[in-house]
């Protein structure tokens, strides 16, 4: 320190405050490389003592853990939190956390929302990404990291958990104890999951509320039977497997459109507590690698929907752009070999798809459901027995469909006897969550013998398979509060229903005879475009043509005249005769040769066109006549018609 104050005291320097600072230095950079090392042995500890499991958001394991995540206290009372309306996992609810904003004090407000038609928003805490936290579990300390997985795209996060144990026991039970809860919360709810072309994956879209069987009014024993052999397959994979026979089962829904197909699919799945994997194979970009990539990622146990299968027919495998699909008598495997290439890239052949349903990649344990609103356009390969084994037919509403349709709809005050007996019988809802249902409506309650003799009126009123179950359901929307009128007007809106029917007809068959029309228009327009069109190009090429052989003919003169004159020269003639001789000779060949070229061009040889090339080729064909001057002038002069001049001077020459 001394030896410090001898050196700054010549320079007249505050030797205390230097001394200050640099005692500062000394301490801020000691603590600064305490800090950092005590981060890296915190790391080197942590990954040699701690077991750390990894949850990637694409699979279902980081949705079971961020379910189970957020009923966990710690994770709630997070000190830094993103707060979000978002439906953040498949359970398609926003995970609640516990410090989560009370809805209590908005249930008033809720109301007013929902009049103005807001919908109603859970608002949910979420710890940030890229924070850590601590939670206690069974007897274990958690570090639980978020993060992000794909920061440059902005989406994908991940999970991260560490915990010191000796193996990983606590990892699994945490693990099973999160698929266990978030199985239960989502018992209610099926997920709909939709393909994606661009990356041939499956990316989920949601899930949607289990719709009760008894909602879907159909003849009766359909809906029994059909669920009954869905049960029965799911439960048979030792049999198939016994037989040699592939597990899997297809079935075709087939009939006019709001028929309740796509319902009871969305139905049964929920009945079965299977996920639905929805292809539209319309879709763009499309292809047969990417149908069978697809097929090949499907699950074992799941409803795979292949929607409007005529409408991809028409359009991915037609045989001609004029196809309506429909089977033609050429052989399947001629059909199934075309493969065609629409506007939008896709590429899907049958053969394709026919792979992908039952190929060696394809997916066993799936139940496949197939709709089509016109299944007599559907090739006989697709919808055999082995692909699609069950067929069911959707009619327009029956009499019997209308009156439970009504019943469905309209609430009633039920009996206890009635209701006792109603619940036992009616299994399929007794899987549904006691939803809180408030009544915004005022609908009247109307006793179960009044329900039954409207919805009695109703049917008789429906005339049978005229009108689709959609419609009915429709009208039935539009007079949810009046039970009764409903009944009563029934008959009017079958008319008006008949009129608008009609008027729709009317106006699709004035649009199709108008399209037709200028369809016709534009076909006669462009086939006289045509013509036009090749008239003028026929007369084009005459036209050279006519000019080639004037060309040829003129050459083949100038040949003449020139081979004439090299044998005038050659011969011992004067030089007087010679240029007389020969200026005979052209002179009468030009004219010959003018009078033989206006006779076969008539008026064209008079256009500048013709005037142009016909001094074109002479001045081209000027060095091929003229070898030696004498010629030269001679040729002109009886070009130009040039009176003795040239000639005598020629005569002179010699
Ligand atoms: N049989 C039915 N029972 C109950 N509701 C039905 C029935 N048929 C149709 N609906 C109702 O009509 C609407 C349309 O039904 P859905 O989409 O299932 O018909 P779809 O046959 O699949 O029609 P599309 O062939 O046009 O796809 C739904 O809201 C559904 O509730």
């Amino acid at each position: 320190m001394d030896a410090l104050k001898n050196i700054l005291s010549p320079l007249g320097m505050n030797t205390g405050a230097i001394q200050d600072t640099l005692k500062l230095v000394v301490i801020g950079g000691t603590v600064e490389t305490a800090r950092r090392a005590s981060v890296s042995a915190w790391n080197g500890f942590v990954d040699s003592f701690f077991l750390t499991a990894h949850f990637s958001q694409e699979d279902y394991p980081y949705d079971w853990l961020m379910h189970w995540l957020a009923k966990q206290p710690a994770w709630g009372r997070s000190r830094e939190f993103e707060i979000t309306t978002r439906s953040v996992g498949r359970n398609g609810m926003t995970q609640t956390t516990t410090g989560d904003l009370e809805e209590d004090e908005q249930e008033e407000e809720d109301e007013d929302a929902l009049m103005q038609g807001r919908g109603k928003r859970k608002v949910a805490f979420m710890p940030s990404l890229d924070t850590t936290h601590t939670i206690y579990y069974r007897g274990h300390w958690l570090r639980i990291t978020r993060t992000k997985r794909y920061p440059d795209y902005g989406h994908g996060a991940a999970l991260k958990i560490s915990v010191v144990a000796r193996n990983n026991d606590i990892l699994k039970k945490l693990v099973l104890e999160a698929k266990r809860e978030y199985e239960k919360d989502a018992e209610h709810r099926v997920h709909i999951f939709m393909a994606d072309t661009t990356y041939g994956c499956w990316r989920w879209n949601g899930a949607r509320q289990k719709r009760p069987m008894s909602s879907i009014v159909l003849q009766p024993g359909v809906k029994d039977m059909l669920l009954a052999d869905c049960k029965d397959f799911l439960c048979s994979e030792e049999w198939y497997a016994e037989r040699g026979i592939p597990f899997r089962r297809g079935y075709l829904l087939h009939g006019v459109p709001g028929s309740g197909k796509t319902s009871l699919i969305h139905s049964l799945a929920g009945e079965l507590g299977l996920d639905i994997y929805v292809v539209s194979l319309s879709s763009k970009g499309m292809s047969d690698n990417t149908l069978t990539t697809l097929m090949g990622h499907v699950p074992t146990r799941c409803i795979l929907l292949l929607e409007d299968l005529d409408a991809a027919f028409t359009r991915s495998v037609s045989r001609d752009s004029s196809s309506t699909g429909a089977p033609t008598s050429t052989s399947t495997t001629a059909t199934a070999s075309t493969t065609a290439e629409t506007t939008d890239g896709s590429t899907l052949s049958l053969s394709g798809l026919l792979n992908s349903l039952d190929g060696v990649a394809a997916a066993e344990g799936r139940l496949l459901f197939a709709t089509t609103n016109h299944i007599e356009r559907l090739d006989p390969a697709l919808s055999r027995p082995g692909r699609m084994d069950v067929w069911v037919n959707f009619t327009h509403a029956t009499k019997w469909q209308a009156e439970g349709i009504f019943k469905c709809f309209f609430p009633y005050k039920p009996s206890t006897a009635v209701t006792t007996q109603a619940a036992a019988k009616d299994t399929s809802q007794k899987n549904l969550p006691g939803v809180k249902r408030k009544s915004t409506h005022a609908i009247p309650l109307l006793s179960e013998d009044e329900i039954t003799e409207l919805a009695k009126r109703f049917g008789a009123a429906i005339p049978e398979d005229e009108l689709s179950v959609a419609s009915l359901q429709g009208y039935l929307l539009k007079n949810k509060t009046r039970p009764r009128e409903c009944v009563d007007e029934v008959d009017e809106w079958i008319i008006q229903e008949r009129e608008t029917r009609e008027k729709l007809k009317k106006e699709k068959a004035e649009r199709e005879a108008k399209e037709k029309k200028e369809a016709e228009e534009k076909e006669k327009k462009e086939k006289e475009e045509k013509e036009a069109k090749e008239k003028e190009e026929k007369e084009t090429k005459e036209k050279l043509e006519r000019k080639e052989a004037r060309a040829k003919a003129k050459k083949a003169l100038r040949d003449a005249a020139a081979k004439s004159d090299s044998s005038v020269t050659s011969t011992p003639t004067t030089p007087t005769e010679t240029p007389s001789a020969e200026t005979a000779t052209t002179s009468e060949s030009s004219s010959s040769s003018s009078s033989s070229e206006s006779e076969t061009t008539g008026a064209d040889a008079d256009t500048e066109e013709s005037v142009t090339s016909e001094d074109e080729s002479d001045k081209t064909e000027e060095p091929v006549v003229v070898k030696e001057e004498g010629k030269k002038e001679k040729w002109v002069a009886v070009k130009g018609q040039v009176p003795p001049v040239p000639t005598e001077t020629a005569a002179a020459e010699p």
